[in-house]
């Protein structure tokens, strides 16, 4: 008997994933031929943001080649539209005359980005995001342009945003409404977001309607519905999307927003299907791939005549694929009425978790800051879990109740790990036991878990170590710089030693990196590992440090800069009391402030400004903005107070002008107090002295931020002297075995304090570590000096900001 004829139009994502289904069914069953206005086979459309970012290359996306069409006897046909189709005919065509017959025609066109209908929407300069040729173009752009507006602060928005900043840009995201990803936040976590990604050189203006985009030929500026204007030469439209339903218009189908289909994805004409964004159920056109793979896995069992369970509709998730930032959002996160929330708000440290009950269950989530609770909220409201008899605040929690407990020990095997896909611990577990599947890669063979966003492989990792146990290979789940490069950091170090390499572009080429640039984790990490192997040799790349540290000074909120000189030991004068007054005012400086680490922090500095404002200032820089030390906090000690049995301000302002400017992979906090009341608080410090009869303790790895952690005893010394040798050896160490960005505090537990103790202890290893300190020391310069110095350097980088009014 001939074969039926299954035609599918639109190779993307929830298309190719029915066919992928139904082949599990039946290999066999069906002639297909699958129709793509694309040229590439099937691709991941989701990592187009980490594309886009620099974390992978448009060649590393690809979900099914060219061979896997062949390999499963499917005709492809691709740059070909589908411009009809004749449901009594049974046949479809292309814009190029190619005319097929169906028996099942299924239709997965996706959806269109909505482009705001104002004048000058066509301009050369002006794209969406959505597809490969629109990567290519902003990265195009990137090279030739500088000022980026992305219209639309929603998760496509957002990423897009990241990305142009990683390719160098300046970049403006420009919303509508009042807070960002309104779709999936409320207002608290929208701030946080906002404020987190303004640290990471974002800016935003809110509340702004685009209403004209000017230029020539290409985009010059946009203006604002209020008159206001903002410069740029590339425009990104990310303001949401409408389901593609041109061809099923034309085909008679009922349609709605999208193409309506019944609980088997069944349109109204028989034989014809639809799945993905652009089918609309109960109402509900979907825009992520979870839902639309739960679409496809009914559509494949309806299509090949297998007893299906209903679609029945889906509760979503969304995390935010920005490094440095996590947000997760599900479900109906919004309170009142009848639902009420459980919020934890730790304003400090940025953390915010939200959760929404309705009666007995919970509807809704919002976390930021921390989402590894997100997995397991996301099931049980998934599965409408009655939560009456939970302590609810607990749902935070991991379930062992011991915070830092691994999250996927405690979950139950139904519990889904990789949200996109599906896939439970349970299919996991199982595929490890039965299938033999030891590597994250394995187990997305397997099972598709981790094949869409990735967001799922550290937790399938921690499962395959929990599940192995000591049969877990961790090198085969090598930890890689980032995803430009295969090489670990460690590796990477090795090359850059032995190899003598001595710029981030050469370490980029021998090491054969994956992206041309590299991207926002990769850049400033070798930029670091590079000036500590070659001290006075590398020269170091500004470009490659993020925003702060480029600028040297810290941006705020509304785009403005704060200010922080240093006072060695936090003692001050009157003369630089006096001055720093003075520039307050001459600069309406919006707040002057007293910091955590005793320094002063002027805020409310214009861009613009800041040199002048150092020059005045006469002052070095605090380096409230490096990865370096930052202060040394200091009790008044033995000179004033009456228990101190120690001298602190000496030793401490003798600590700070020690260490002060030498980069290290984090940032680095000190403190001594002269006695053990502790009044400089140094058991929380990286490295905190405190001075006790006949001498000083020295403890270590404390941290007093969102991770607290009190410090651990490094050891007694007898003298002053004896501690900045000990801490100087300590710093040192530490820059040179720490993981850029990582903090002592977990440098530590990772490289384990007796270790540690075994080499600082040792006298002949602390006079190495103290000559390579001594090294690095004599190449530090004073940037903010530096800076005023050099006018080229000045005018690069504090010309005036675009926004005109
Ligand atoms: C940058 C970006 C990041 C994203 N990140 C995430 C994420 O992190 N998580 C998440 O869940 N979702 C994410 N999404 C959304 C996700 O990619 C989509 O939900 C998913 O791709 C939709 O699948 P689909 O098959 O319905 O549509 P598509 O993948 O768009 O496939 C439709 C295909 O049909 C083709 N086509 C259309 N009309 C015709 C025609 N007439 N003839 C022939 N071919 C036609 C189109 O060219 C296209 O290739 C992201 C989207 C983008 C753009
Ligand atoms: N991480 C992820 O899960 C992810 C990432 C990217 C894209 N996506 C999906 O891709 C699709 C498209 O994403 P999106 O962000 O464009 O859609 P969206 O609808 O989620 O967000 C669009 C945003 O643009 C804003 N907006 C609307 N009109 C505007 C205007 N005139 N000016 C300024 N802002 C305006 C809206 O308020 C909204 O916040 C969505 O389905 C999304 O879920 C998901
Ligand atoms: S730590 Fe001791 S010496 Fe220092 S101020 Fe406090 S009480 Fe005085
Ligand atoms: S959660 Fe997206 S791939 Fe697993």
């Amino acid at each position: 008997m001939a074969k039926k004829r299954l035609v599918l139009v639109g190779n993307g994502m929830a298309g190719v994933k029915t066919i992928e289904e139904i082949l599990k069914i039946h290999k066999d069953c069906f002639e297909i031929t699958v129709i793509g206005e694309e040229p590439y086979p099937n691709y991941n459309r989701i990592l187009l943001s980490k594309v886009l970012q620099g974390d992978t290359t448009v060649k590393d996306i690809t979900l099914n080649d060219w061979n896997w069409y062949k390999e499963n006897n499917i005709r492809l046909f691709v740059n070909e539209k589908v411009i009809q189709v004749d449901p009594n005919a049974k046949v479809i065509t292309t814009h190029i005359g190619t005319a097929i017959s169906y028996d099942e025609l299924i239709i997965a066109t996706g959806s269109k980005p909505f482009i705001l209908p104002i004048p000058g929407k066509d301009k050369e300069g002006v794209t969406t995001f959505r597809d490969i040729k629109d990567t290519e173009t902003m990265v195009k752009a990137s090279k030739n342009y500088r000022k980026a507006a992305v219209i639309g602060g929603g998760l496509l928005g957002l990423e897009a945003a990241r990305g142009l900043l990683n390719l160098g840009m300046e970049v403006t995201v420009v919303h509508l409404g009042s807070s960002l990803m309104d779709r999936q936040l409320d207002v608290t976590a929208a701030t946080l977001l906002k404020e987190e990604l303004e640290v990471q050189g974002m800016r935003f203006l809110l509340e702004k309607n685009t209403t004209e985009i000017i230029g020539h030929e290409r985009v010059e500026c946009i203006r604002f519905s209020d008159g206001d204007f903002l410069e740029c030469d590339l425009v990104v439209m990310a303001v949401g999307i409408n389901p593609n339903v041109e061809l099923a218009n034309q085909a008679g189908l009922t349609i709605n927003r999208g193409i309506i289909v019944n609980d088997y994805l069944q349109t109204n004409i028989p034989n014809i299907y639809a799945v993905g964004e652009c089918a609309e159920h109960k109402g509900i056109a979907y825009g992520l791939v979870a839902p639309l793979f739960e679409q496809a896995k009914v559509l494949a069992s309806a299509v090949c005549g297998s007893l299906a369970s209903p679609y029945q509709g889906s509760v979503v998730s969304t995390q935010l694929k920005v490094s440095g930032v996590e947000v997760f959002s599900a479900g109906d996160f919004i309170e009142g009425g009848e639902k009420k929330a459980l919020r934890i708000y730790d304003e400090q440290d940025g953390l915010y978790k939200k959760m929404v009950f309705k009666g007995k269950k919970i509807v809704g989530a919002v976390l930021f800051g921390d989402s590894r609770e997100g997995t397991r909220l996301f099931s049980l409201i998934k599965k409408n879990t009655d939560v009456s008899d939970t302590v609810k605040v607990s749902l935070l929690q991991p379930l062992g109740g011991e915070a830092g407990e691994s999250v996927v020990a405690s979950m139950e095997s139904d519990e889904i790990i990789c949200g996109c896909n599906g896939v439970s611990k349970g299919s996991i577990v199982q595929a490890i036991h039965e299938q033999g599947c030891a590597t994250v890669d394995a187990i997305k063979s397997c099972t598709s878990a981790s094949r869409s966003c990735g967001g799922c492989k550290s937790s399938i990792s921690e499962l395959l170590e929990i599940t192995l146990g000591e049969d877990f290979d961790p090198a085969s789940h090598k930890e890689t710089l980032c995803g430009c490069t295969d090489h670990s950091r460690d590796e990477v170090i090795e090359a850059i030693r032995t190899k003598h390499l001595m710029h981030t572009r050469e370490v980029m080429h021998v090491l054969e990196w994956k992206t041309s640039d590299g991207c926002s984790k990769c850049r400033p990490a070798l930029n670091y590992y590079l000036g500590m192997i070659h001290p006075t040799e590398y020269e170091d790349e500004n470009e490659s440090r993020y925003v702060n540290e480029r600028l040297h000074a810290n941006i705020q909120k509304d785009g403005s800069f704060g200010v922080v000189p240093r006072m060695y030991g936090g003692v001050t004068s009157s003369a630089q009391l006096r001055k720093i007054a003075d520039v307050a005012d001459k600069y309406n400086a919006k707040l002057l402030k007293v910091t955590g680490g005793q320094r002063i922090d002027i805020f409310g500095i214009e861009k613009e400004d800041l040199p002048k404002v150092w020059e005045e200032l006469d002052m070095p820089s605090g380096y409230a903005y490096g990865k370096t030390l930052r202060t040394v906090k200091t009790c008044v000690g033995e000179t004033f107070c009456r228990f101190g049995t120690q001298d602190s301000l000496s030793l401490g302002i003798a600590l700070e002008k020690r260490l002060e400017r030498v980069g290290s992979p984090h940032k680095f906090k000190m403190a001594v107090s002269a006695c053990p009341r502790n009044c400089a608080e140094s058991g929380i410090k990286d490295f905190g002295v405190v001075g006790v009869e006949g001498g000083f303790e020295m403890y270590v790895g404390g941290n007093g931020g969102t991770h607290l952690r009190a410090a651990d005893l490094l050891g007694k010394v007898k003298t002053a002297e004896e501690v900045i040798d000990y801490a100087s050896a300590y710093f040192q160490y530490y820059r040179e075995t720490g993981v850029y960005l990582e903090r002592t505090s977990k440098w530590l537990e990772r490289m384990g304090l007796e270790n540690i103790k075994i080499v600082i202890e040792n006298p002949e290893q602390r006079k190495e570590l103290n000559e390579r300190l001594n090294l690095a020391v004599t190449v530090q310069e004073d940037p903010w000096k530096k800076i005023i110095n050099n006018d080229k350097l000045k005018n690069e980088l504090f010309e005036s900001v675009t926004i005109q009014h």
